[in-house]
């Protein structure tokens, strides 16, 4: 069966900017595809596993047929997933909030175990924090990247430079440097880093708890598997999309900075809710969960938040008085401003 499929399979594989493998790597991976499948079921590699259902669906006309060949793509998915994964020592380049976030999403997922991760850091008690993790710490960047084969930059965009033309001469094209720095363009990156590899990346702090919301851009020698490797480290901790470079500071208005608004809200409606006379604990609870029941709602259904609201607005209700309140002082002009002077001051930051 596989060798029927297996030609326009590897033409698709292709098509959607996956490896590049030999017909032999591709038997091999089918052999442990078999052997792994019967202890790895239970791998977080669903994105993969789907991309090869979807796939094969085409390939399939009787469903017992249908069935046989997405197990065996199932195991080739894991497969080659756990074989992308294996070799990959990540290193943070800087051991603060967002470093932690992601260890700490990528530990949790099970995609990059702590001990398969890294950090340096100047700050002594950062680096305490990622030991207490599970993960080692070296004692510069320069070790850093002696260790790790994937890095990524997360110190302040401030010294961004600086840390890594401090890095360039450890650095070679056998590095993925994943720069999460907000505001700095790849051309730069690619100037102060030499021959690594870059991969862009605007996450956001909700990678501690899976569901971060990021963009991401390759640079010029990325390649299909840089870009597939660090789809599925951000998609084990949320959802990334790729897109045109000179759009992720507008990815950093709406989702990077985006926690911090939606957190202002959720305090603002616990305020309100003690105001009219809920204990702050049950204000809290109440707000927090709205927001996540909202947000649930907006991508389950798929219908336009405006239809949503108009399901809660009762006429002559409660509802549309708070709406008015809030129409009246400018809420929606409020965060469209909001998002476009968080994407404004990324490019004024791209620029230093
Ligand atoms: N916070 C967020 O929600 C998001 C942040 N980002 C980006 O992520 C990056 C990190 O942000 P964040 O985690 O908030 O910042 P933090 O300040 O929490 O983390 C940066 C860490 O890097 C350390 N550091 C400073 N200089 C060096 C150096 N030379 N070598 C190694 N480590 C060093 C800092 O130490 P010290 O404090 O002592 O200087 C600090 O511990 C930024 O570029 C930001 O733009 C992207 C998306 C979201
Ligand atoms: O405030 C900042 O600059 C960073 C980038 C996105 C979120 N925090």
């Amino acid at each position: 069966m596989f060798c029927h499929v297996l030609p326009s399979f590897c033409c698709d594989w292709r098509h959607v900017g996956s490896l590049e493998l030999s017909s032999l790597a591709w038997f091999k991976i089918l052999e442990d595809g078999n052997h792994m499948c019967s202890r790895s079921c239970t791998c977080s590699f669903g994105f993969l596993v789907m991309k090869f259902f979807q796939l094969h669906t085409r390939h399939c006309r009787s469903s017992e047929g249908l069935r046989t060949c997405q197990i065996r793509f199932a195991c080739v998915a894991v497969a080659m997933a756990a074989d992308m994964l294996a070799n990959t020592r990540v290193g943070f380049i800087g051991a603060g909030q967002m470093a932690e976030a992601i260890a700490r999403g990528l530990d949790k997922a099970g995609v990059v175990p702590a001990n398969k991760m890294c950090a340096s850091d100047v700050n002594v008690g950062r680096m305490k924090v990622f030991e207490s993790l599970g993960t080692s710490v070296c004692s510069s960047n320069t070790k850093l990247a002696e260790t790790s084969n994937v890095l990524i930059l997360a110190v302040k965009p401030q010294v961004a430079e600086k840390v890594v033309t401090d890095m360039k001469p450890s650095l070679s094209k056998d590095h993925l440097l994943v720069s999460i720095a907000a505001g700095i363009p790849i051309s730069k990156l690619q100037d102060w880093a030499g021959e690594a590899r870059i991969v862009r990346v605007m996450p956001n702090v909700a990678c501690m708890v899976g569901e971060t919301a990021a963009g991401m851009s390759l640079g010029k020698t990325a390649t299909p598997a840089d870009s597939d490797l660090v789809t599925t480290m951000f998609e084990s901790v949320g959802k990334i999309h790729v897109v045109d470079e000179k759009l992720l500071n507008a990815v950093t208005g709406v989702s990077g900075s985006g926690p911090a608004y939606i957190f202002m809200a959720i305090e603002a409606l616990a305020d309100g809710g003690v105001a009219a006379g809920l204990t702050r604990d049950v204000a809290m609870s109440l707000a927090a969960q709205t927001v996540l029941g909202s947000a649930k709602m907006v991508l389950e259904t798929k219908k336009h938040p405006g239809e949503l609201k108009d399901m809660v607005t009762s006429p002559a209700g409660t509802t549309i008085a708070g709406i008015r309140e809030l129409e009246d002082r400018g809420f929606r002009s409020a965060l469209i401003n909001a998002v476009v002077a968080g994407a404004k001051r990324g490019e004024e930051m791209s620029k230093y």
